[in-house]
């Protein structure tokens, strides 16, 4: 029997094997870079150049093996979806317009995921069903520090607690009832916190990608017991960056480290007291924000809804996706 199990996972919540039986197929990476080979290749070089500019180390290798075919199933799951509306419309003589699909895209702090997102969303924008593609990331709902520090939560940013859950909701639900134009608030890594008066409008577009650690939470249990909306309730389809811990905090403290060097060294950066560290101590540093915040978040928040993704990209070490799990149904 395999057990894929994953090592630096708190609880395998995906298990397959012949002995378990999985809502899953399991892809290796090259059965699924084979898929790559029907499709042409819509970025060059020039593009990957242009993701780098955002501060990423993606190899064309990797987009072209990985992510163009996930772009392509992306992309017959909107035809289909769109088929789907048109076909129910005629059943009921209803002439209900077309929404946005939505993806969302979850999984740990520096997995990867905006990176993730930010390639399909540059791969969707060139298939002909999909060119208008809009991007939002859930840390824009995420309550003003002063709140944060009124709640005594500073430290849980990134936990379920620390996000305006109900306005998210009704921006999902806005989205997904097709309002022309819906906006949420930005928050700025640079100064650490909601960036007062500034919005992002979102405006209707063929696909949103909605990127965020907790995306895939299950929904709350009022207290007397009925479950309210999740914002999963609202996507059509969903992906989980997954990787063993251990390899995430390593890739947390290098995001750290490359940070310090950049970012940080503006005087207005909430982390600008972390500029004039030397190496050990930012690396201690970074390691000890890991430990307190972003690692426990993993293991009790985010990796329990990894089985609740329609599909799973797991990394190896370089960032290399090895195996990808989609949902049977
Ligand atoms: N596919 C990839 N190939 C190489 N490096 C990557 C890849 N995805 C992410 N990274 C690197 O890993 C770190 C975390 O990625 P990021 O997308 O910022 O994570 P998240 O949005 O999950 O916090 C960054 O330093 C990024 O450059
Ligand atoms: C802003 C985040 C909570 C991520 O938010 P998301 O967009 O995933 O909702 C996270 O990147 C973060 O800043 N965590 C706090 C601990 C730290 O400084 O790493």
């Amino acid at each position: 029997m395999m057990d894929t199990a994953l090592p630096g996972a708190a609880a395998p919540a995906v298990r397959v094997g012949e002995s378990h039986p999985s809502p899953f197929v399991e892809l290796d990476r090259a059965t699924w870079a084979r898929l790559a080979d029907q499709l042409d290749q819509p970025f060059d070089q020039a593009d990957v150049e242009r993701l780098r500019g955002l501060g990423e180390t993606l190899s064309l290798r990797e987009v072209a093996e990985v992510y163009l075919p996930l772009s392509r199933l992306l992309g017959i799951h909107v035809e289909a979806s769109g088929a789907l509306r048109r076909a129910t419309n005629d059943f009921l003589g209803e002439r209900t317009g077309r929404t946005p699909y939505v993806i969302g895209v979850a999984g740990s702090v520096a997995v990867g995921k905006s990176t993730t997102a930010r390639v399909l969303q540059e791969m969707l924008r060139r298939w002909p069903s999909t060119p208008r593609v809009e991007l939002i990331t859930t840390d824009g709902f995420l309550h003003p520090n002063a709140e944060l520090r009124a709640r005594g939560i500073m430290d849980r940013k990134g936990f379920p607690e620390s996000y305006d859950r109900r306005a998210l909701l009704r921006f999902m639900a806005d989205v997904k009832s097709g309002v022309p134009e819906v906006s949420a608030p930005v928050y700025s890594h640079v100064t650490y916190d909601i960036v007062a008066g500034e919005r992002q409008t979102v405006h209707r577009p063929d696909v949103l990608i909605v990127e965020g650690l907790n995306v895939l939470a299950p929904p709350r249990v009022r207290a007397d017991g009925t479950a309210g909306l999740s914002v999963s309730d609202f996507f059509d389809f969903s992906v989980y960056v997954d990787a063993r811990a251990d390899w995430i905090r390593q890739w947390y403290v290098e995001r750290f480290m490359g940070l310090r060097s950049g970012a940080f060294q503006d005087p207005g950066a909430y982390f600008h007291r972390y500029a004039g560290l030397s190496d050990a101590e930012a690396h201690a540093t970074a390691e000890s924000i890991w430990d307190a915040i972003n690692g426990p978040n993993l293991v009790q928040n985010v990796q329990p809804t990894r089985s609740r993704a329609r599909l799973v990209l797991t990394k190896n070490q370089q960032h290399e996706v090895t195996r990808v799990l989609l949902r049977k149904v």
